[in-house]
């Protein structure tokens, strides 16, 4: 099993492969890549530690070398908020990267899982499908736009609310990773009752989370820490559903079978060729569906904006 990340010696990069070092199965092979001459310091570093899981970096331009032989790609390269930006104001800067790296990946490792970091997600999925597709290696079910921090966020918001174990918490979040797109269904989370008030400031605070750290940051960027645990999670969840382990279901953004958008973050069920079955979002609150209604349109601008700088 061979990982690669890049992007990784950024705040995220440089969490996830530390967690990634340490959790992936023995035997397994990481690989740092970034434009940064610093990374494969990084990669020497973190190959100090004693796990049987072996670590090269790479930097520079080309990101082949890291690429080669890689099951799976998670994309955090690119820049981050600063206080009063919005994740849409990082599209001039990271439709580029993200459009360059695909085509790296689907000369070199068409064949893998590609979970994409970089904001504004709602977007680079888009850029990535197209590029891929441009390519003729696009297969939809190996394609992720990596939302879990919106789940663990909710998770751990809730478990604070309700005085419960976060880690007995599992809230599915669906529709895209920004704003009022971010949709947590807590009308699901079993045996945890809300007041309407509470349901409104809840999905509020997570809609607004990312915001919450890059205005704690105040200039020094944005999540970084908790992004590259749920990044692992996600990651390593990929790991065991390609390794055969079955009941493997993470909320990821996919494209689906376009009944809300093109793309459309909801659970799946994750399986050697990656998704293998869309799970249904369920029934929804009132407040939910309504919520759900009035982002439709940003989630498709969104989209097409991804279509557009690929294919303009
Ligand atoms: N999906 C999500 O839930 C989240 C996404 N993000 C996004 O992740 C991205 C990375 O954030 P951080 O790690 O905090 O930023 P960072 O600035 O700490 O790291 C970004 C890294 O990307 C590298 N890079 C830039 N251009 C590159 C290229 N062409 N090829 C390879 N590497 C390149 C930089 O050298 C740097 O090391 C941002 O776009 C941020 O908005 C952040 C938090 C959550
Ligand atoms: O808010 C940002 O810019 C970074 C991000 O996506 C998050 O923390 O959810």
């Amino acid at each position: 099993m061979k990982v690669a990340v890049l992007g990784a010696a950024g705040g995220i990069g440089q969490a996830l492969a530390l967690l990634l070092k340490t959790q992936l199965p023995s035997g397994s092979e990481l690989s740092l890549y970034d434009i940064a001459p610093v990374t494969p310091g990084v990669a020497v570093d973190l190959s100090h530690i004693p796990t049987a899981v072996k670590i090269k970096g790479f930097c520079g331009e080309d990101a082949t070398p890291a690429l080669e032989g890689a099951d799976i790609v998670l994309i955090s390269a690119g820049v981050a908020r600063k206080p009063g930006m919005d994740r849409s104001d990082l599209f001039n800067v990271n439709a580029g990267i993200v459009r360059n790296l695909i085509q790296q990946v689907a000369t070199t490792c068409p064949q893998a899982l590609i979970g994409i970091i970089t904001n504004p997600v709602n977007t680079t999925v888009a850029i990535a499908a197209e590029v891929l597709k441009n390519a003729g290696v696009y297969d939809k079910n190996k394609l992720f736009g990596v939302t879990t921090l919106d789940a663990i966020r909710s998770n751990t918001f809730v478990a604070e609310l309700k005085d419960k174990h976060p880690e007995e918490i599992d809230v599915p979040v669906i529709g895209g990773h920004s704003g009022v797109t971010i949709l947590p269904l807590l009308s699901q989370v079993p045996d945890v009752v809300f007041s309407d008030d509470e349901i409104a400031a809840l999905t509020k605070r997570i809609q607004n989370a990312g915001t919450e750290v890059v205005e704690a940051k105040a200039g020094g960027g944005s999540a970084t820490l908790s992004m590259g645990q749920a990044a692992a999670r996600f990651g390593l969840s990929l790991v065991r559903a390609l390794q055969g382990e079955s009941n493997v279901v993470e909320c990821a953004y996919v494209e689906g079978k376009g009944d809300y958008a093109r793309f459309f973050a909801q659970p799946v069920l994750l399986g050697r060729k990656g998704v293998t079955e869309l799970i249904d979002i369920g029934k929804l609150s009132a407040f939910e569906q309504q919520s759900l209604d009035s982002m439709l349109d940003i989630l498709r601008k969104d989209i097409e904006l991804g279509e557009q700088f690929i294919n303009h």
